[in-house]
């Protein structure tokens, strides 16, 4: 897709060396490109030079040997554009102590912060404002990326040539990149489908049935377009990869860390238990308080996220979300 003139991309970079950090890396890196990888532990950048895996956040993949990871934010300096793919909670912190340069970042966390209600673009445009920014976000399973197992994703830049510069040089045979100029909408998709798997998983812990999973796939995306539409995303991205195709995958995926996470809740397992000492995020469990009140602020309906909202709080059961849910007035299907 690189035109002639075009800006291209060959030095990657990417911050965080997590389950979906590490893949990206891996599906750059498979052709023998240069990516480096920064991770937060010592056991992660040790393992991926000595070993070329990654066992604590990727277990089972074999990563390229020119795939380099460092401890220091600062060995990312020489990187032409860097992948930012630390979760929503700690990507503050981690941004405000990158070093300075102009390399676009291209943000592939899906949620959003608490308390400011900002997603990652409006957090990077106060801290490095300076900088190109775009969305990478999509039905994308880390362990199949890593496999090099074909995938379609949405990279949403604020205008088309620097969206279509960061997808001509993300693309490789298998990844393919559709671009969009609509970092919202992309941004919007990613963070409430990861609350809509929770959802989904309780409904398949409890037992429910698939008539119920559908029910919430297709309620859960008119919470998402409301709210999409309520902040200026634009319904075309919505239907999308980035929105539809991502609820689709989690929503039926125990692959899905958020979609297990629901399922325990489902089978009645206690919230705070279920949170306790992991390692892996499930980002929507941290987004969910955060989209109910940001929702419940603009006074968009979202009941589903509303209900998960509580449930991972541990201030209701899946029994009572259900049965609240289920009691709601009847309406018109459009609203
Ligand atoms: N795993 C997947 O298949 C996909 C994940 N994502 C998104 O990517 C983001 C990252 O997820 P994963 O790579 O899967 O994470 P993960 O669950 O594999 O690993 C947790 C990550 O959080 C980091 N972390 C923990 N505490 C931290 C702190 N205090 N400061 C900075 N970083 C800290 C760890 O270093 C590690 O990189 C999330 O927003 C997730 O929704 C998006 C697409 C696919
Ligand atoms: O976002 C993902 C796939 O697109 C990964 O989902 P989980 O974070 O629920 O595992």
């Amino acid at each position: 897709m690189t035109r002639e003139g075009m800006t291209s991309y060959s030095n990657f970079g990417v911050v965080g060396g997590g389950a979906w950090g590490t893949a990206l890396a891996q599906m750059l890196a498979a052709d023998g490109a240069p990516v480096r990888l920064w991770a937060r532990e010592a056991e992660v950048v040790a393992a991926i030079n000595a070993e070329h895996r990654n066992p604590l956040f990727l277990p089972g993949a074999t990563l390229a040997p020119s795939l380099v990871a460092t401890g220091e934010l600062a060995g990312l300096a020489a990187c032409d554009a860097l992948l930012v793919v630390v979760p929503v909670p700690f990507l503050r912190a981690v941004l405000t102590d990158l070093p300075a340069g102009d390399a676009p970042l291209i943000f592939c966390s899906k949620g959003m912060e608490a308390e400011s209600f900002a997603f990652p673009i409006d957090i990077a445009e106060q801290l490095c404002p300076a900088r190109p920014l775009a969305v990478l976000s999509g039905p994308t399973f880390a362990h199949e990326v890593a496999a090099g197992l074909p995938t379609a994703i949405t990279l949403a830049a604020a205008d088309t040539a620097t969206a279509e510069a960061i997808a001509g040089s993300l693309a490789r045979p298998h990844f393919r990149p559709y671009v969009s100029t609509d970092l919202i909408g992309a941004e919007i998709g990613g963070a409430v489908k990861n609350i809509l798997a929770i959802a989904c998983g309780i409904v398949d812990g409890a037992g429910l049935g698939l008539n119920a999973r559908a029910a919430l796939i297709s309620r859960g995306f008119a919470e998402m377009t409301r709210f999409g539409l309520s902040r200026g995303a634009q319904a075309e991205t919505l239907a999308g990869l980035a929105g539809l195709g991502d609820l689709v995958l989690t929503c039926t995926s125990s692959n899905s860390r958020n979609f297990a996470l629901g399922q325990g809740l489902g089978r009645g397992e206690e919230a705070a238990r279920l949170m306790a000492d992991r390692r892996t995020v499930a980002e929507g469990a941290f987004s969910a308080p955060v989209v109910a009140a940001a929702a419940r602020a603009d006074g968009i309906d979202m009941p589903i996220t509303d209900a998960v909202a509580r449930l991972v709080a541990g201030e209701i059961r899946a029994g009572e979300a259900i049965q609240a849910l289920l009691s709601r007035p009847l309406r018109p299907e459009g609203r």
